[in-house]
Parts: structure tokens; C-alpha cells; sequence
């Protein structure tokens, strides 16, 4: 017989433009080992431009996802991406629960915070960031911001490293076990440094930048290749370790598509020659 496969499951919204949202969220559970399973939580209309609009699924169809496969299949570990409004919101938080998923649970939870695409298009209705601060983040495992998102939710405009450290601890009072402040926005930084911390240990990632404006599907990616690692038994911090060196390849390797910003892959996993590049076409 065949091994089965650990699984992970994402929460998450649909990307049309394949980059981002749950798309990336199973491609990375597949190069990382793990069988994806998904609760989709909005269709977005998105290419490599920007998002020109989202529906939402009805709060009660999220839940039923959830309580589908978890009851069925098994969850290993999960994550949430775009949640799009507060009552999809307080849907996952119960759906989580019943699940024995979250922090002081049996099932790791990473939080990706999800509020906007990198073009600036709005993910998630204004009024549902006091739902993410009071509903999710102490249900979190993790909590993985980018700049951002960290200024949306703690006010504090991270700039160096001592304000990452200060915003981690800023984050840290709304309840999560551990916070990874994501530094790709730093653009002034020639390191792309992210650092985790719960309130005790403090661990920085630091890696290359890599000099490429297609980072579409960036912290998607890096929050699915933990939440695999977890799946597959890892502590936090190793699956952050992991999640890092991911997506490092992913970004060194990105690509363009469309006319503005492509994806970070993860074909670097497969054999080059099975990979045909599109661009010698026309
Ligand atoms: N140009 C880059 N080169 C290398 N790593 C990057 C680059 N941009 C982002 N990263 C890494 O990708 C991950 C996602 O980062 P970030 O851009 O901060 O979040 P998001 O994609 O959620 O906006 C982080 O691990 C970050 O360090
Ligand atoms: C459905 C969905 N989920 C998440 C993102 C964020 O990804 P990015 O910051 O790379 O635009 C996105 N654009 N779309």
C-alpha cells in the first residue's frame, strides 16, 4: 500500500490569476509532502494587475468545509489566508475550535492575516480587523504579518529591526503562541530578515533579497510551507526554518506572467526539463 500522506488544510480565498490565495497554498503543500485539503472562503477576480473584485461564500458553507474534512480525512495542521469579512471570521474561529485546531490544542494554527493584495486592493472588509485582533489571533499558533499588516494591526511602523522586535511584542498581547514579523517589505534593506518570537525566545531569519518585483503569492507560500512542516511534526520554530529556505528558492525563482507582478514558484522542485518556458512562444 501506498503511504498516506499527512494533510494541512488552508482557509483561504480563490486567486483566478493562480499566484496567490489557495492556489499557492496548495501547490506548497504538495512540494512540501502534505495532501492540501481547503475551506475557500471568496472567489476573487484577480490577474497579475490587481483584484477587481471578490464575492464571499457564505459563513455557514466555511464551516461546513471545515467540518468535512476534518471530521472525515484529519487535519494536521492549518492555516487561514483572505477571510474577507468578520462573519466568515467568527465562523472559522468556532469551525477551529470544533476542530481541536489552535494554540493550546492538538492541531497547530498559523494566522496570515490576509487585509490586502500587494497591488493595494482591499482582501478584507475594514470593520473585520477588530474580528482578526480579537477572534483569530488568540486562537493562533502564529500569527505570519507583513509590514502592513502589522501597522493595520498594532499602529506601529516597522522600520528596523528594534520596531520589529516592538511590534512582535505588540502582537504578542492579542494572543498568539508565537508572531513572525515578515521584513520583505523593507525594501531599503539589502537582507530580507523575518523574526520570530513568543515572548521569550527571539529567532531571526535573515536570507538574501533577491532583486525581482515578482513576489506575487510571497507570504501565501511561506505560511503554507509551515504549516506543512507542522503537519509533518515539526516545532515552530524548525518549521519556520524550513518555511524560510522554501521560500527563498520560490522567490529566486519567481516569474513573469501578465503584465505586472508574476508568482514566486516552486517548480524549482521539479527537473528543469519538464518545465517549457512559455516566453520562447511568440
Ligand atoms: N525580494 C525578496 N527576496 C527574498 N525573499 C523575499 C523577498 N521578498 C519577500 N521575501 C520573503 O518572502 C516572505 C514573505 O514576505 P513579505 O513580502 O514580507 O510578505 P507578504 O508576501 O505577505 O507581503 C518572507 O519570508 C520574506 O523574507
Ligand atoms: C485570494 C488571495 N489571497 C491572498 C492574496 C495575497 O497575496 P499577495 O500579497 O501576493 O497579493 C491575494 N492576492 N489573493
Amino acid at each position: 500500500m501506498t503511504a498516506t500522506p499527512r494533510t494541512a488544510l488552508t482557509i483561504a480565498g480563490s486567486d483566478s490569476g493562480g499566484g496567490a490565495g489557495i492556489q499557492a497554498d496548495l501547490r506548497t503543500f504538495f512540494a512540501c509532502g502534505v495532501h492540501g485539503l481547503t475551506a475557500l472562503t471568496a472567489v476573487t477576480v484577480q490577474n497579475s494587475v490587481g483584484v477587481s473584485g471578490f464575492t464571499e461564500i457564505p459563513p455557514e458553507v466555511v464551516t461546513a468545509q471545515i467540518d468535512a474534512v476534518a471530521n472525515d480525512m484529519g487535519v494536521d495542521a492549518a492555516k487561514t489566508g483572505m477571510l474577507a469579512t468578520a462573519e466568515i471570521i467568527s465562523a472559522v474561529a468556532s469551525a477551529v475550535d470544533a476542530a481541536d485546531i489552535g494554540r493550546n490544542r492538538r492541531i497547530p494554527f498559523v494566522v496570515d492575516p490576509v487585509a490586502a493584495s500587494m497591488h493595494g486592493d482591499p482582501l478584507l472588509r475594514a470593520e473585520a480587523l477588530e474580528a482578526i485582533r480579537t477572534e483569530l489571533l488568540p486562537k493562533a499558533t502564529l500569527v505570519a504579518p507583513n509590514l502592513d499588516e502589522v501597522r493595520l494591526l498594532t499602529g506601529i511602523d516597522v522600520r528596523n529591526a528594534e520596531d520589529s522586535r516592538k511590534a512582535a511584542e505588540a502582537l504578542l498581547d492579542f494572543g498568539p503562541q508565537w508572531v513572525l514579523v515578515k521584513g520583505g517589505h523593507l525594501s531599503g534593506d539589502s537582507r530580507c530578515v523575518d523574526l520570530l518570537f513568543d515572548g521569550t525566545h527571539i529567532v531571526t531569519f535573515d536570507g538574501p533579497r533577491y532583486d525581482t518585483p515578482h513576489t506575487h503569492g510571497g507570504g501565501d507560500t511561506l505560511a503554507s510551507a509551515i504549516t506543512a512542516h507542522l503537519a509533518k511534526g515539526l516545532g515552530v520554530p524548525d518549521a519556520v526554518a524550513a518555511g524560510k529556505k522554501f521560500i527563498e528558492r520560490c522567490v529566486a525563482e519567481s516569474y513573469a506572467l501578465g503584465a505586472g507582478v508574476g508568482p514566486v514558484s516552486p517548480f524549482w522542485r521539479l527537473r528543469p526539463e519538464s518545465v517549457q518556458d512559455r516566453s520562447q512562444d511568440r
